[in-house]
């Protein structure tokens, strides 16, 4: 019966606001446009679960379970290696879908911003909450595509644990890597996933291997898998020595049977799992040294006595101490393996309380996530994710407090407390969630409105987009007055094009996609300069002398230098004005008006007559490091990307002469089963337009990830090249 239920719509312009983990707030809005009705649940919770029938089975986990049943887990890969279809079987088999969604069919639960679904791929992390054998799992699915890369950031930095999904054909791929470096960065326990088992191709031992090499990670084999590709059925539990095999008939894998292996049945497989549970046992015991004294002492013996919930206790204390990884297997396409990893979940990643976070947020209106539906609640425990709406002013990275002397009073405490134990630990136990790395932009293009009146919408909409989105920069070009997208790929740009559209209901015009290149000077140079002006009767009269000079170092904000001979009390008044000049002349460099990286600016001199203003003092200081720049010989610098393109053998040769063509830098051929991998470096100038150009080349047989390298100089001829087709000479 639902009849304390109301259904509440809000615009979604209202729904911009972020909670701790800001993930989930784009779906909210993302499904109000497309007006999706939302469930409003009372305040008293008491009555809960008589309200809820078994028609909305997931709302059951609204009742706050003990923080030690938490875990807010992340699912991370590289694009297509079955992330989503993951998420879906695992939704399935909680109970919390009715279905099992497809991402073939565009109708998953978690891809449902209108792009996602069309494109088949992630873009925006997906929030859902369900119960697994009386834990509570906060999951979020994060996009694999490289243009995404920071919604991936978000999302690591609040989870406590993550399950890496590999494709078992192609085991460590480039997405992977970065992504892995990301966890590694916030230390985030993971286990790992070898999907795909059923495909052609697929290599348990391979895929091992790459997460040993190329992750260099130390993988805990909890499983072997019964069969490979095609004769995929099923897996060995190695650590309670039990066989796992999926009925064939069965067509959502729901039901599977345990059972132990015995020698009568299964001698081989005995002997094999027998073995592998030894090298595990010996493993894990080099790893952790209370789980070495019961090897050592009590069951030395006779491994084989060893009760399983000691090894996975083991297991677990490794896994969060990140220094072994616990490996599965399944197939999430055939229904298989599924169920183990999400009792693997519960059982190996820490709860919330484990990695030692503290919150103290106190909001007015709390909603928790359900994919589609959303439930105010009165309050949350720690350790949960939540939503709240209405903030104005709180963007992506910010942290939540109640107030800000209790901020300071927690912030205090977390110092006292990790100078008691040890200095490195301070930092595990910081009060305030580290900031998001947002990495920089490097293509641009134009954007219009239809006509001057919808200009305000477009920047409000703009606006909106930035908050949610930092890798997406707006700029205004000073000498066209043009409003300028700035993003992280074709795709990125296109689909905020996109949703501009859908949720804005503005179509926008974009002008070409333009490479965003940088520039420097490749020695020093002087340059003096006079302002003098009078407003009014006001005269302001300002001298500089500055030099540029390049420095080693990769910095893109210029350092500044002052000579000695500077007044100081004329630099205390003047100084912020001073930097203003230098940080405005260097956003715009004088071969392509890009910003100028890696140069030192020195401040020779400085007079300026009583009265002027500081505006002033900043306009000349400006003018003139230009000039000294102008007279500098200068360098333009172009992105150069890493490049990772994985090809059928037949089709080498056609894309590495294509390669060649676009100036790429071929820095090793991998061979992977039946395919080769080609690893180098390109610019990124030469790549536009690449997947569909790889797509002809290769009849759509291969495909390839990018991930920005450096800013690199340009030979002189290419930069001459480039400089003639800027100012319309070629
Ligand atoms: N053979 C096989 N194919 C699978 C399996 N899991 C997923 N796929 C297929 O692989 C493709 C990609 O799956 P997704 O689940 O969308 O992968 P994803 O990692 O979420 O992709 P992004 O969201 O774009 O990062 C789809 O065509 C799936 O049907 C599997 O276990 N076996």
């Amino acid at each position: 019966m639902l009849t304390n239920l109301r259904i509440f719509a809000v615009s979604h312009q209202t729904i911009l606001s972020v909670h701790i983990n800001n993930l989930c707030c784009y779906k909210i809005r993302a499904s109000l446009k497309r007006l999706k009705p939302y469930v409003l649940l009372g305040r008293n919770y008491s009555s809960l679960p008589g309200l809820i029938g078994n028609d909305i089975k997931s709302l059951h986990s609204v009742i706050s379970p003990p923080i030690a049943k938490i875990r807010n887990i992340g699912i991370m890969a590289h694009i297509d290696a079955g992330k989503t279809t993951t998420t879906e079987r695992i939704l399935y088999y909680s109970g919390y879908t009715r279905s099992l969604g497809d991402v073939d069919d565009g109708d998953t639960v978690t891809d449902f911003m209108a792009q996602e679904r069309e494109r088949g791929i992630t873009i925006q992390s997906a929030a859902v909450t369900f119960d697994w054998k009386g834990y509570r799992v906060n999951l979020i699915d994060t996009p694999g595509h490289v243009d995404f890369t920071l919604e991936v950031e978000r999302c690591l930095r609040v989870l406590d644990g993550a399950v890496a999904v590999f494709d078992a054909s192609a085991g460590v791929e480039a997405q992977t890597l970065t992504v892995w470096r990301q966890a590694d960065k916030h230390k985030i326990p993971r286990i790992c996933f070898l999907n795909k088992m059923d495909k052609t191709g697929a290599s348990f031992k391979y895929a091992v291997e790459s997460i040993r090499e190329k992750l260099k990670a130390k993988p805990l084999l909890l499983q072997l898998p019964i069969g490979e590709a095609k004769t995929f059925k099923g897996l060995v539990d190695v650590v309670t020595k039990e066989k796992l095999l999926w009925n064939s008939n069965s067509n959502d894998g729901k039901d599977f049977e345990r059972k132990p292996l015995l020698d009568v049945s299964d001698p081989e497989l005995l002997k094999e799992t027998t073995e592998a549970r030894n090298a595990l046992i010996e493993q894990v015991a080099d790893l952790d040294d209370e789980f070495a004294d019961l090897v050592l002492g009590e069951f030395s013996e006779n491994l084989d006595l060893l009760p399983a919930e000691k090894l996975q206790n083991a297991i677990h204390r490794v896994t969060l101490a990140q220094t072994a990884v616990p490996v599965l297997c399944g197939s999430a396409l055939k229904n298989k393996g599924v169920q183990p990893l999400l009792d693997a979940v519960t059982m190996y990643l820490p709860s919330p309380e484990e990695r030692n976070y503290e919150f103290l947020e106190r909001i007015s209106r709390l909603l928790l996530p359900f994919a589609d539906q959303h439930i105010e609640i009165s309050s949350l425990t720690a350790g949960n994710i939540a939503l709240t709406v209405g903030l104005k002013h709180t963007a992506t990275g910010d942290t939540l407090v109640s107030s800000k002397s209790s901020a300071l009073a927690a912030a205090r405490r977390a110092e006292r407390e990790g100078e008691k134990k040890h200095k490195q630990n301070s930092e595990a136990e910081r009060l305030l969630l580290a900031g998001v790395e947002i990495p920089e932009p490097v293509f641009f293009c134009t954007i219009e409105p239809p006509s001057v009146a919808k200009q305000p919408d477009l920047e409000h909409a703009l606006k909106c987009l930035q908050r949610e989105d930092p890798s997406l920069k707006v700029r205004l070009d000073p000498d066209s007055g043009q409003t300028i997208l700035c993003g992280m790929g074709e795709l990125h740009i296109e689909i905020i094009h996109d949703r501009i559209k859908r949720e804005y209901g503005l179509e926008t015009y974009l002008g070409p996609l333009q490479v965003a290149y940088r520039e420097t000077i490749l020695n020093s140079a002087r340059a003096t300069d006079t302002l003098d002006r009078t407003l009014g009767d006001k005269r302001h009269l300002v001298t500089v002398e500055v030099e540029a000079r390049p420095i080693e170092t990769s910095s893109l904000m210029p350092v500044i230098e002052y000579a000695e001979s500077i007044n100081e009390d004329l630099l205390k008044v003047s100084r912020e004005a001073i930097e203003n000049g230098i940080h405005s002349a260097c956003l715009q460099g004088p071969l392509l008006g890009s910003p100028v990286q890696d140069v030192a600016i020195t401040l020779h001199s400085l007079t300026v007559h009583p009265g002027t203003s500081t505006t002033m003092i900043s306009a000349c200081v400006s003018r003139c490091v230009q000039k000294a720049l102008k007279k500098a010989d200068k360098q333009v610098l172009e992105p150069l990307m890493n490049l990772e393109v994985t090809v059928a053998r037949d089709y080498l040769s056609p894309v590495l002469g294509d390669l060649a063509q676009r100036r790429g830098n071929i820095q090793e051929i991998q061979t992977r089963q039946d395919n080769k991998v080609v690893i180098g470096f390109v610019p990124l100038a030469e790549i536009m337009g690449y997947s569909t150009a790889l797509r002809t080349l290769t009849s759509g047989s291969a495909t390839f990830a990018l991930e920005l390298s450096t800013y690199q100089a340009m030979n002189p001829q290419d930069q001459n090249t480039l400089l003639n087709r800027r100012s319309g000479l070629t």
